[in-house]
């Protein structure tokens, strides 16, 4: 079945069953190193994750990690060019939940990236990223602790699919040509637009199959979290780009409004049925007034098709929603995307779950991390409904690679994302626990320590780990 590898003797796979993972327990978990600082962080966050598993379940539990090579380490073992081969792809297939640090992807040229091809390959479409805030991390924010949001980002299509065309590319020509001479002058709202003829094309598909998956995701998570938290801001940039973006939201919001319309409420549905809640008199005409601030300067279509939305609300979820029953359901609204980038400084407190597309979403959860420590903070997951790849925000950081600096941090939580979803929730405690301990006490690493006032003198990446494990009790 492997080539180069050889699977752990001992333990068994997890299967999956309606989309969830089931856990036997000693799951054989294959990891992937990573390049650049994986050599460092790795085998921290190993030491770690063991450390928990033996001290939560004093040996009724344990994970057999199989090592599988994918970017620098695979060609060395290999040969040239071989970065992901087909041993890793058996591998994270056969037992389903795979965890790895980052890989190397080149910029303008060579090989697409091997972290997208694999949440492509294995039809991993949320990318949940979690930013929390650790008492005592330093960060460039006032109230750090204020921002606790989870970016669900659509994680197989939006330009990341990878199509396009070099720029004096034969096809990138011949495509220009077509747009330039047929397709866009039949489209009469192009007008008269043209495409540079030296310009590189790529292609951004949102299709409402992968948006509504990634939505219905997000809301299902929404149910499982506190009341005050139980909101899904679909992040977009629809007034630009109106038939993927907007699409996008669109959506999103049409998925919440029947597969969940006893769940969930959007905010203008909200907005609706409190101008009745406060003036049970108040006339359609009224309450349009007054959730469309420029209602008066619209054309009477216009009027006419918000009065109807109006109606349309009271009539069909008033009994279900309305006397404040829409305050215990999930709010659904939605944010432009450049907006939201100040809105998660400004008003943190504001957000909750972030859903969006695949472009924003990698955005958005950098500077989501970087309020709450940077990216040595930032944890993910990549995830399927027959398999789930657990990786950090962030890249290979190659300036700090073997230098037991780094911050193991984002892959050590991403490991406690992969134990919460295999039900393991008393392991990842003893890990959510040490770490906040050793950073409450400022034993921290380097991207940490110098934030700190005073600074104070940095842990090695392997002390760090240490230190985690240390503060377990
Ligand atoms: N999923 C993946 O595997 C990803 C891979 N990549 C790839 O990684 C490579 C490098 O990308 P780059 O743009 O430099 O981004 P990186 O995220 O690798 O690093 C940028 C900077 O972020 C800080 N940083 C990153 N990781 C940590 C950490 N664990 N602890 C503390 N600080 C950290 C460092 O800042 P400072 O030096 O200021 O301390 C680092 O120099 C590229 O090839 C890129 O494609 C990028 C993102 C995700
Ligand atoms: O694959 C890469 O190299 C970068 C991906 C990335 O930045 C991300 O997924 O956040
Ligand atoms: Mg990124």
């Amino acid at each position: 079945m492997y080539d180069k590898i050889i699977p752990p003797t001992s333990g068994t796979k997890i299967t999956f069953k309606n989309g969830e993972p089931i856990v036997p327990d000693n799951p054989i978990i294959p990891f992937i190193r990573g390049d650049g600082t994986g050599i460092d962080i790795w085998p921290a966050t190993q030491k770690v994750l063991d450390a928990a598993v033996a001290q939560a379940y004093k040996g009724q539990r344990q994970i057999s990690w199989f090592k599988v090579y994918a970017g620098d380490e695979a060609c060395d073992l290999y040969g040239t060019y071989q970065y992901l081969p087909q041993d890793t792809l058996t591998a994270i297939k056969e037992y389903g939940v795979a965890i790895k640090g980052p890989l190397t992807t080149p910029v303008g040229g060579g090989i697409r990236s091997l972290n997208v091809a694999l949440r492509q390959i294995f039809d991993l479409y949320a990318c949940v990223r979690p930013c929390r805030y650790y008492a005592g991390t330093p960060s460039p924010h006032k109230n750090p602790e204020k921002l606790d949001v989870i970016v669900y980002r659509e994680n197989t299509e939006d330009i990341y699919l990878g199509i396009e065309w070099k720029q004096g590319s034969e096809i990138g020509d011949r495509l220009i040509k077509i747009l330039n001479e047929e397709l866009i002058p039949a489209t009469p709202e192009h007008g008269k637009k043209q495409i540079p003829l030296d310009a590189g094309i790529g292609i951004k598909p949102i299709s409402k199959s992968g948006s509504q998956r990634l939505v219905r995701r997000a809301i299902k998570h929404a149910l499982q979290l506190p009341k005050h938290k139980q909101q899904v801001t679909l992040v977009h940039k629809g007034n630009i780009m109106k038939y993927t973006e907007g699409a996008f939201r669109d959506w999103g919001y049409e998925l919440a409004t029947t597969e969940f319309r006893q769940e969930c409420v959007t905010e203008r549905e909200s907005w609706i049925l409190s101008n009745k809640e406060k003036n049970s008199e108040i006339s359609p005409e009224d309450n349009a007034r007054q959730i469309d601030p420029g209602y008066d300067a619209l054309t009477q279509e216009k009027k006419a098709q918000i009065v109807k939305e109006v109606e349309t609300v009271l009539n069909s979820i008033w009994h279900s929603h309305g006397n404040g029953q829409w305050k215990d359901k999930i709010m659904v609204n939605d944010r432009i995307a450049d907006s939201i980038f100040q809105q998660i400084q400004t008003r943190p407190d504001e957000y909750s779950i972030l859903a969006t597309m695949n472009l924003n979403g990698d955005y958005l959860s950098d500077a989501a991390a970087a309020i709450v420590g940077g990216l040595g903070m930032g944890p993910g997951a990549n995830i399927g409904d027959a398999c789930a790849v657990f990786e950090a925000t962030h890249g290979t950081a190659p300036k700090h690679a073997g230098l037991d600096k780094i911050n193991p941090g984002s892959v050590i939580l991403s490991g406690v994302m992969m134990l919460e979803y295999m039900g393991w929730q008393e392991a990842a405690d003893l890990v959510k626990h040490g770490l906040g301990q050793a950073i409450a006490n400022s034993q921290v690493t380097y991207d940490l320590a110098r934030l700190l006032e005073p600074p104070v003198e940095p842990l090695k990446c392997s002390e760090f780990a240490e230190a985690i494990i240390q503060h377990f009790v």
